[in-house]
């Protein structure tokens, strides 16, 4: 897949940090809703803060094992879902919803028969595997593990910041990268800095490619 590298930012919590996300480029902002999370925000926050996400940014709601009412509340305000629990591949489809599946990447997982699995989403989240953390670890996996090619594009995560995200595009070539810790000063509470510069990296990161 070409084309330039699409930015998510997850785990959003303030408003200010979503208006700052937005000014700064992002494609897509992520909202955790599986209240486990120091990122997690509620239903009435989840209204305040997507309501400030203009057009063509996409509202991602991210979800761990939840109940099925639990989405349906939520899903108005989203134009993705964002599964990051143990859900089968009939939860994902059951919401009725555009929807991406977040693997983390234990020994035993196999990325090509995953990726047949959960047919129906737009996109395989890779994150790093941390037993007992179902995401949000600040930490990398081998990137060597993603193959060249997949049946599906892929949203590289886990342990990103501006300083390593170019080393790993130039190592993947996603379709897009996912970031929460790395432009953090603490969970939950973003650094505008840290989101400009994250962002010029990729951007970086990309013409490099696009110049190789
Ligand atoms: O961020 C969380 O607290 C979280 C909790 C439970 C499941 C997923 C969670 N975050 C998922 C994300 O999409 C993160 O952006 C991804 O795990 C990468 O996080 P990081 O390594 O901090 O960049």
């Amino acid at each position: 897949m070409t084309g330039r590298t699409r930015v998510k930012f997850c785990g959003l919590t303030r408003p200010q940090d979503v208006d700052a996300a937005v000014a700064a480029g992002a494609d897509a902002l992520g909202f955790v809703l599986w209240p486990g999370s120091k990122r997690a925000v509620d239903a009435t926050r989840l209204v305040e803060l997507t309501a400030r996400v203009p057009a063509f940014v996409t509202r991602v709601g991210l979800f761990v094992d939840a109940e099925y009412g639990w989405i349906e509340r939520c899903a108005p305000c989203l134009d993705l879902l964002q599964f990051h629990g143990d859900e089968s591949p009939d939860t994902c489809l059951a919401a009725g919803r555009p929807w991406i599946k977040a693997l983390r990447m234990r020994d035993s997982l196999d990325l090509h028969a995953a990726a047949e699995t959960y047919g129906g989403a737009q996109a395989l989240l890779l994150d790093a595997y941390r037993p007992g953390v179902p995401g949000g670890t600040g930490e990398t996996f081998d990137w060597s593990r993603i193959p060249a090619s997949l049946a599906k594009p892929v949203i590289l995560a886990g342990g990103l910041m501006p300083d390593n995200v170019a080393e790993a595009i130039a190592a993947v070539s996603p379709f897009a990268v996912d970031v929460s810790g790395g432009i953090e000063v603490f969970p939950g509470v973003k650094d505008s800095a840290r989101m400009t510069a994250f962002l010029r990296a990729v951007r970086r990161a990309d013409d490099a490619r696009c110049g190789a």
